[in-house]
């Protein structure tokens, strides 16, 4: 049920958006699609979804290379948000999961589930140009779901929205992931990506720097930093081979080790001078993974054009 992107390139006029881009979008897992301004997700999200062509390279699909057919099974919300502003949201719904062949009881009966979810009961009956922005984005999720999507590709569904709505959003994405279907969703909000997301692309100047499991990656990022709170003053560290101090304030330190065994071997010292409370590796956050990995090629990705437009 994967779905994948293979050799992915895409360039306009001369300039590469999208360069040889591999990762795969695993069923019940969600995967979070990070970037600076104008790192080539959209560029992929719409390759993705059929709406855009490839230079090279292919998007397969259980397999086999994506066709029109699956791709209409697919949930989307593409940048450019595109509901009819005139018709009420819930029969606005209905009508989506009736083009993607719904009866009209499940068709309803999705579309009041989805409406109830997403927080937006009392607005049922408005037509989606009398909605907050925030609201209107919520409708947009709605819409991506309400055709039961085997697989969602979400460009930046949480830009716009205040912490409880993202919350809202986040719980209805858990509940579709666990039922097994693959969601790619791009977002530039690392921490919302950090709590919601199983796995990670890292996407900059249209190459992929990293992927893999959130967890993993933070592992393979986490350098060797350890935080120690002893019962005894730990002063003595500073003259340990192969430590390097960073901080340290009487019983507490934290400190960076060139190798696993000189931590273990602290670890001991610190137990035959007395008591040890905590003794805890620390584990990098998103945002600095992010920074690592595209510190070397952030600077000029970014199209002043497309970010003043990002910016209004
Ligand atoms: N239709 C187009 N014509 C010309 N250049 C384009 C077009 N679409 C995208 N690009 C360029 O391709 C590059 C990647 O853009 P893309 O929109 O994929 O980035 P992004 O990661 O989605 O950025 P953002 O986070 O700012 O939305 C940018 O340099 C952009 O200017």
């Amino acid at each position: 049920m994967a779905l994948a992107v293979e050799h992915i390139t895409r360039t306009f006029g001369g300039r590469t958006a999208v360069d040889d881009a591999s990762f795969t979008i695993v069923p019940g897992r969600l995967t979070g699609f990070v970037g600076g301004n104008g790192a080539g997700k959209t560029t992929t999200m719409r390759i993705i979804l059929g709406v855009l062509a490839a230079d090279g390279g292919q998007i397969t699909w259980q397999g086999r290379p994506l066709d029109p057919a699956a791709r209409r099974g697919f949930g989307y919300m593409p940048e450019e948000r595109g509901l009819y502003p005139k018709m009420p949201l819930l029969e606005q719904l209905v009508y989506f999961a009736r083009l993607h062949g719904l009866s009209r009881t499940r068709a309803a009966r999705n579309a009041e589930e989805l409406v109830e979810a997403l927080g937006l009961t009392e607005r049922a009956k408005d037509p989606i140009e009398k909605l907050s922005l925030g609201n209107q984005q919520r409708a947009q999720i709605a819409v991506a779901l309400v055709h039961e999507p085997t697989a969602l590709v979400l460009d930046e569904p949480f830009s716009g929205l205040d912490p409880l709505a993202v919350d809202t959003i986040v719980t209805v994405l858990s509940e579709r992931a666990a039922r097994g279907i693959p969601i790619l969703l791009s977002s530039h909000q690392l921490d919302v990506v950090e709590r919601l997301c199983d796995d990670l692309v890292i996407i900059s100047r249209g190459r992929i720097r990293a992927r893999g499991g959130i967890d993993e990656l933070r592992a393979r990022h986490s350098g060797r930093r350890y935080h120690i709170d002893a019962g005894t003053d730990m002063g003595w560290l500073r003259g340990v081979p192969g430590v390097v101090v960073t901080e340290l304030s009487g019983d507490r330190a934290i400190f960076e080790t060139d190798a696993e065994a000189t931590a273990q071997r602290v670890l001991r010292e610190s137990l035959d001078r007395g008591p040890v409370h905590a003794f805890t590796p620390e584990v990098p956050r998103l945002a600095e993974i992010f920074r690592d990995v595209v510190a070397d090629t952030a600077a000029p990705d970014t199209d002043p054009a497309r970010t003043e437009e990002h910016a209004a």
